[in-house]
């Protein structure tokens, strides 16, 4: 569903991604781990089509995303629209007057009536545990509240891949599992979630695929989850990122 291939992104002051080959199958469940800095949200933008690759490739199922193929309004819609993000700073994805018109924002982009519009918010609230937030503003919720508007918002497009930037920061360990459990039942469900996690203690038992970068902005590990079960020194490594 996604290839990269020596895939480089330079920033004017150094490398964020170094020469990066993956491939990730639909319906994977991967925890994108690494210290600070060393390139998981630039990894994050390039495959949401919000950054170009500086060097090497970039392929959703089977097109080549690159500078051209986002030139075109149309292609980008329908990427992001495939590829749902939620940020790790919720407050950049919250800009509505009501948490119903946030859910509904990208919703009234698309060619749908306001009835369907209204039974797919209605549903996302519900799914995200946010049906009692429905009138509230959303940058006056709680950082756990704005996350799962955020979520929800996103789940509202029914992206194909769920891309989460450290969605359980500064959650308590009871919102962490809820969401944790919400991610599951989505990847149940078909959706491919990728998200990105310093908590590996909170993440092993949901994610089925480590993917972990080292300072120099390159894999130093991609192991599945049983892999990793038979191999306690790096796990007691990824506890201490
Ligand atoms: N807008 C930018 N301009 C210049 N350098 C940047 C920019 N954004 C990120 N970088 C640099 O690119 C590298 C990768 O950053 P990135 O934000 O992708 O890392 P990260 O793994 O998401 O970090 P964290 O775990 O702290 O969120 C870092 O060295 C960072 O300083």
């Amino acid at each position: 569903m996604i290839t990269l291939d020596q895939l480089t992104y330079a920033y004017p002051s150094g490398l964020g991604l170094d020469k990066i080959n993956l491939q990730i199958k639909r319906g994977e469940f991967v925890c994108f781990m690494g210290p600070n800095g060393c390139g998981k949200s630039t990894l994050f933008n390039i495959l949401s089509g919000l950054k170009v690759a500086s060097s090497g490739t970039y392929a959703f199922q089977q097109t080549t995303i690159d500078a051209t193929y986002l030139k075109n309004a149309q292609q980008r819609q329908r990427l992001h629209q495939q590829i749902g993000v939620v940020f790790q700073n919720s407050d950049t994805q919250l800009f509505n007057l009501t948490v119903a018109d946030e859910v509904a924002f990208g919703l009234r982009q698309l060619p749908l009536a306001e009835a369907e519009i209204e039974r797919r918010v209605n549903d996302c609230l519900v799914l995200t545990g946010c049906r009692q937030l429905r009138e509230r503003v959303p940058y006056h919720l709680s950082g756990g509240e704005k996350k799962r508007v955020a979520l929800a918002s996103v789940l509202a497009l029914n992206p194909d891949v769920l891309i989460l930037d450290e969605p359980l920061n500064g959650l308590t360990p009871a919102a962490q599992h809820e969401i944790l459990a919400l991610l599951t039942t989505l990847q149940q469900a078909g959706k491919t979630i990728l998200i990105a996690s310093h908590d590996y203690l909170q993440i092993k038992t949901s994610a089925h695929r480590f993917v972990v970068f080292n300072e120099q902005h390159q894999i130093a590990y991609d192991i599945d989850r049983t892999s990793l079960a038979t191999k306690p020194e790096l796990q007691k490594e990824l506890a201490l990122l």
